[in-house]
């Protein structure tokens, strides 16, 4: 990120400066194999807010929320350098182990991909990998997380069933049912609506309008139009680099860089 981008990040209007970030990124860059990736990252992610990260196709946007959770850990060749505050704490740092990164930070991928098991188990997997729960407060935990998600009303009689015979829709709200079970602090959505409909999207941006309250959302969305409905913050990136950061709204009617309204206005990308 260039420094007057930097500053406008920290600048007094922006939402990012009036409410403490949840996540602080500083001078991150990552290498696929000797490729950089992310060049020079800084942002402050603020908490219980939906920050949406946009650009063009390769620009780095599901690298960047790959990060947040380490998937890349398991890979021998890729590499974080910089770090990622998470409440003051560097999730990059050794100390920091990835089952406590993702008992904190939850993650839903662009396709639903439900466990071949019952919908109850699908969301009572998770719970059992981290906390050892009663019977009945297992059964409460799953209940609140489908609550949640929007999904208690369309399963609660059939909960024994096969999550593989729910729409694509509904897949994706147990995905999302299952991520915040373990009562996460960040929830990461990558492109969560690429793979739905209109009317299964809507009920998306909606859930996430209304999770907001209790997590710190980061959405990668190619849909500008969604960015703009859900979130309170965009980041722009292009190439690698964070271009812009700044509230929603200012980047989609008043955008500090030339790139940023070229790609909202659709000359390029
Ligand atoms: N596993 C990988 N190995 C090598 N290079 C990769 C790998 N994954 C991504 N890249 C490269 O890193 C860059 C950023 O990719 P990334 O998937 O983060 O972009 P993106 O903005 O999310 O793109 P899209 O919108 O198409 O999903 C691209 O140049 C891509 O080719």
């Amino acid at each position: 990120m260039t420094d007057s981008a930097l500053a406008m990040s920290s600048a007094p209007e922006t939402a990012a400066a009036t409410v403490a970030p949840k996540l602080a990124v500083r001078d991150l860059h990552f290498y696929y194999d000797g490729f950089q990736a992310l060049k020079g990252i800084n942002m402050d992610i603020p908490e219980k807010q939906v920050t949406a990260i946009i650009g063009p196709s390769g620009c780095g946007k599901s690298t960047l929320l790959r990060v947040f959770n380490r998937i890349y850990a398991i890979y021998p060749k890729l590499e974080a350098k910089g770090r990622i505050l998470l409440d003051d704490e560097d999730i990059l740092g050794p100390g920091y182990s990835l089952n406590r990164l993702r008992s904190k930070v939850g993650m839903v991928f662009q396709k639903p991909v439900p466990f071949p098991m019952t919908i109850f188990e699908n969301v009572a997997y998770g719970i059992r990998h981290h906390e050892k729960l009663s019977k009945a407060d297992m059964e409460k935990r799953v209940e609140q997380a489908l609550r949640s998600a929007a999904l208690w009303d369309e399963v609660k009689d059939k909960l024994k069933q096969n999550a593989l015979g729910l729409s694509g829709g509904q897949q994706q709200r147990l995905c999302i049912a299952r991520a915040i079970a373990l009562k996460p602090e960040v929830l990461l959505l990558d492109e969560p609506t690429s793979a739905l409909d209109p009317i299964a999207t809507g009920r998306i941006e909606q859930l996430v309008e209304e999770l907001k309250s209790q997590f710190t959302i980061v959405i990668v969305t190619h849909n500008m139009q969604q960015a703009a409905r859900v979130s309170d913050l965009t980041a722009f990136m292009y190439l690698g680099e964070l271009i812009e950061f700044d509230r929603t709204e200012r980047i989609f009617t008043k955008p500090g860089k030339k790139q940023t309204e070229d790609y909202i206005t659709g000359r390029f990308g």
